[in-house]
């Protein structure tokens, strides 16, 4: 995919916390999001509960061989969708070229969350801590609407907010890979690639 090959990375102040505004262009946000919605026409998004029993306000649903979800049960990777029992659909070939342009991390990613925020779905601050390899990067890519994303280091402290547009891709590595990390709200309105609305956010993974 050419419009993304050369992808500008930009400072965060924050070592290991890799962003690249625009990584995607207009185009290969479109591509990619077809693909997401035709991938949710047999994986349908979901409404997860933790294990609490308390829904979130997120909707989710996952590509390739293990998506992360949440119940009763626990937070785990699983191989199948909860609700249809069917394996996920696979990932697109143009976020295993992403992971591997932006992370040139050696081993492919097994596992992608696909996000749903409607309205005002947010995402508390929370650490990504369940995978097998906590120094395998997490590679992010937002679609859709505009969002207030926090994160500070692992080791507590002050929280920093940058907002992570139609587009724009990060990554957690190294320093930063479990850094704690959230979304405080959308800005509603400011993109309209998402039918209905809202903003999609995918994260690549190497879950085992
Ligand atoms: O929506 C985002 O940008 C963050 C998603 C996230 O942190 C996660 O799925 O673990
Ligand atoms: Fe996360």
């Amino acid at each position: 995919m050419a419009s993304m090959s050369s992808p500008r990375e930009t400072p965060t102040g924050l070592p290991g916390f890799r962003l690249w505004p625009g990584a995607l262009d207009a185009a290969a946000q479109a591509v990619l999001l077809d693909q997401v919605l035709a991938a949710a026409r047999t994986a349908p998004f979901y409404r997860p509960v933790t294990p609490g029993g308390r829904p979130f306000s997120v909707e989710m649903t996952g590509l390739g061989p293990l998506a992360w979800v949440s119940d009763r049960a626990g937070y785990r990777y699983q191989p199948t969708h909860p609700v249809t029992g069917e394996a996920w659909p696979p990932m697109p070939q143009a976020l295993l070229d992403l992971w591997d342009a932006l992370t040139g991390w050696p081993v492919p990613p097994d596992a992608c969350l696909v996000n749903l925020y409607r309205l005002d779905a947010k995402m508390g601050l929370h650490q990504d801590r369940d995978e097998a390899d906590l120094t395998a990067p997490v590679l992010s890519v937002s679609l859709g609407d505009t969002a207030v994303f926090r994160i500070g280091a692992a080791e507590g402290g002050r929280t920093q907010s940058l907002k992570l547009a139609s587009g724009d891709v990060c990554a957690l590595t190294g320093p930063a890979r479990l850094a704690r990390h959230g979304i405080d709200r959308l800005l509603a309105g400011s993109s309209q690639l998402v039918p209905g609305g809202g903003r999609i956010n995918l994260t690549l993974r190497r879950a085992r």
